[in-house]
């Protein structure tokens, strides 16, 4: 590259500063005159001149060499680099005074400001778009905002009739609250009173009762009928009638006797100890009473229906009739029904306006199409319903062979629970609650003597629980395990799974005979004194050795008020303890119960 010539010292200001700032740039090429010069097709004379100052390039020149510098240093001139080479252009042009160089520079400003113009130009138009954007969504926006004023305007007016709502409704609740707590507390008051006067009578009942055997014991003989004796009493007018019997002056034997009117157990006529509260629970029985309890609780909405089943004497009627006490004081606004499935045939309709139905002992409904279909259509109208259904049986409905197969399965569409013979555990504490229920001072392990001795039924461990202590009364000695096996000694532990209605007929024919009575009277209505005390033998008896239900025993004694099964066996539970002469009869007439069934 041939270096340049130094700039001569009679420059003016402008052309030197033009030619420094073009000398520098020129440097950035590499190149020599002579062969930018070729490269461009410039003149190589004139690119020395303008090099030097000596002569003032076109604008043209300036701006190629600038752009040539910046592709060989490979970034763009800067603006600020471009406007101060233009501005150096101009002046060294205004100062040299020519007339070709007056007319570039007014070329040079007239493109400048023919670029502004344009540019200027572009902006205009840019702007006034804008503006029109701008002033129609300004126009938009006040549209808007007048229609949200009067929306909002609006919704102040229903948020103040909605607000003015609440405040009458809060207004007219508050007001309800009080007078129901007002309610409440006058209710509390009630029920406190309706307690202390249940409890009264309670009391009064119990003594009543306690009178009442008094006066039936004074009335008989000084002793009970002496087995083959009998036939020489008297048949005297009525005496000794069970309460709800019927007394009747003394009849030949009868057939099976029509029920008397009016003389059904009203459904839902509970025993008032069977309640959740004297129910003991144990593995046997925890699941059964879960779910009578949340039937009771919660009617038609947990499990049903609720089908318990299990053997004979192991609680099931005990929790049917826990479930309807608890859900009669749980909701005092349901119809709460219980009923024995003897029972249940009533005229059509008659257990449909049941919230919750108890229906005990399945097995025994009626083997009769119009029995069936009350039954099916009841079934059917209160699940449908939503109300809840408790059954008991004491099978499983896949075996209730006496009900129609389309009637087993539903049965089977709720829950169904198996209640287990009690296990040890749970006849002792069973025994522990009745000895203390009876005021009884009976040791623990006289209780478990007698608990292992009798592994089957509850009725049955409490009849030898009533054993053992009227025997110790009688004897007047204290209770322990001698006196325990002597007084269970001909109560079979090991006995046949079952004890139905044909061991009921031998406990029947065995106290006929035991008394020289006939089967026929003592199944019938004379009220003599002998018969009826032999018949409340023989129905105790029934109790305490057979599994058969209540309505069951009454069947067999030609009657129908299971209250008569119950006076029957309270009345003879209470005469063991205080006549020695009731208690040896009740001893033989076992045994000899047990020798024959053998
Ligand atoms: N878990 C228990 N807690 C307290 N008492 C019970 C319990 N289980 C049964 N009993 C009592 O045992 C006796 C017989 O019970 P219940 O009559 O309920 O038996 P069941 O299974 O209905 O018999 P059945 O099928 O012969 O009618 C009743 O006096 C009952 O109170």
């Amino acid at each position: 590259m041939g270096s340049l010539v130094p700039l001569g010292g009679q420059l003016p200001d402008e052309s030197r500063a033009l030619a420094e700032a073009l000398r520098r740039l020129f440097d950035g090429l590499g190149l020599s005159v002579r062969r930018y010069a070729a490269r461009r097709s410039w003149d190589a004379g004139s690119l020395s001149r303008f090099l030097n100052g000596t002569r003032i390039p076109t604008w043209e020149f300036v701006n190629s060499l600038c752009h040539d510098v910046a592709e060989r240093q490979g970034r763009p001139p800067t603006p600020e680099a471009m406007e101060l080479l233009r501005r150096l252009h101009r002046e060294a042009l205004a100062r040299s005074g020519s007339p070709l160089h007056r007319v570039q520079l007014l070329e040079d400003q007239l493109a400048e400001a023919d670029r502004q113009s344009t540019r200027s130009a572009a902006l205009v138009r840019a702007l006034e778009g804008a503006l029109v954007d701008a002033q129609h969504r300004a126009a938009d926006l006040e549209v808007q905002i007048g229609q949200l004023r009067a929306h909002q305007g609006r919704e102040h007016a229903d948020a103040d009739k909605v607000l003015q709502l609440y405040e009458d409704q809060l207004a007219g609740l508050r007001r309800e609250r009080q007078s129901l707590m007002q309610q409440v507390e006058a209710l509390g008051g009630e029920l406190r009173d309706a307690h202390a006067r249940r409890v009264e009578a309670e009391q009064r009942c119990e003594e009543l009762e306690r009178q009442l055997i008094a006066a039936e014991e004074h009335w008989q003989d000084d002793d009970a009928p002496h087995p083959q004796e009998a036939r020489r009493e008297p048949d005297g007018g009525p005496e000794g009638a069970a309460p709800g019997e019927p007394h009747a002056a003394a009849a030949p034997p009868s057939p099976p006797r029509p029920r008397p009117p009016g003389r059904s157990p009203s459904p839902g006529s509970l025993n008032p100890g069977y309640v959740f509260d004297t129910f003991i629970v144990g593995e046997s029985n925890r699941f059964a009473n879960a779910a009578a309890l949340a039937a009771a609780k919660r009617p038609g909405r947990a499990y049903n229906p609720l089908f318990i089943y299990g053997t004979s004497g192991i609680g099931k009627t005990h929790l049917l009739h826990a479930a309807a006490h608890c859900a009669r004081d749980l909701h005092p606004d349901l119809h709460v029904r219980y009923v024995h499935a003897e029972d249940f045939s009533m005229p059509r309709g008659g257990h449909r306006e049941a919230d919750i139905l108890l229906v005990d002992d399945l097995h025994f409904l009626a083997h009769t199409r119009s029995t069936h279909a009350e039954f099916l259509h009841t079934f059917n109208a209160l699940h449908e319903a939503g109300k809840q259904l408790v059954l008991a049986s004491d099978r499983p409905p896949k075996q209730l062979t006496n009900l129609e197969a389309g009637l087993r399965g539903r049965l089977e569409w709720g829950l169904i629970t198996h209640m287990q013979p009690p296990e040890l555990e749970t006849r002792v504490a069973l025994l522990h609650r009745k000895a203390a229920a009876d005021g009884l001072d009976t040791p623990a392990e006289v209780l478990e003597f007698i608990a292992t001795r009798t592994p089957r039924s509850i009725r049955e461990l409490e009849g030898a629980l009533n054993r053992v202590t009227a025997f110790a009364n009688l004897n007047q000695q204290p209770v322990d395990i001698g006196l325990a096996e002597i007084a269970l000694k001909d109560l079979v532990p090991d006995r046949a799974p079952s004890r139905g209605e044909r061991f009921g007929q031998l406990i029947i024919t065995e106290t006929s005979d035991y008394f020289g009575l006939a089967a026929d009277d003592l199944c019938g209505t004379s009220r003599s004194r002998v018969l009826v005390t032999a018949r409340q033998i023989a129905i105790y008896l029934c109790c305490e050795l057979t599994d058969l239900p209540r309505p069951k025993i009454c069947a067999l004694f030609n009657r129908h008020d299971t209250a008569i099964v119950d006076h029957a066996a309270r009345k003879i539970r209470a005469l063991m303890a205080e006549r020695r002469s009731i208690f040896n009869q009740i001893t033989e007439l076992t045994r000899r119960i047990m020798d024959a069934a053998d």
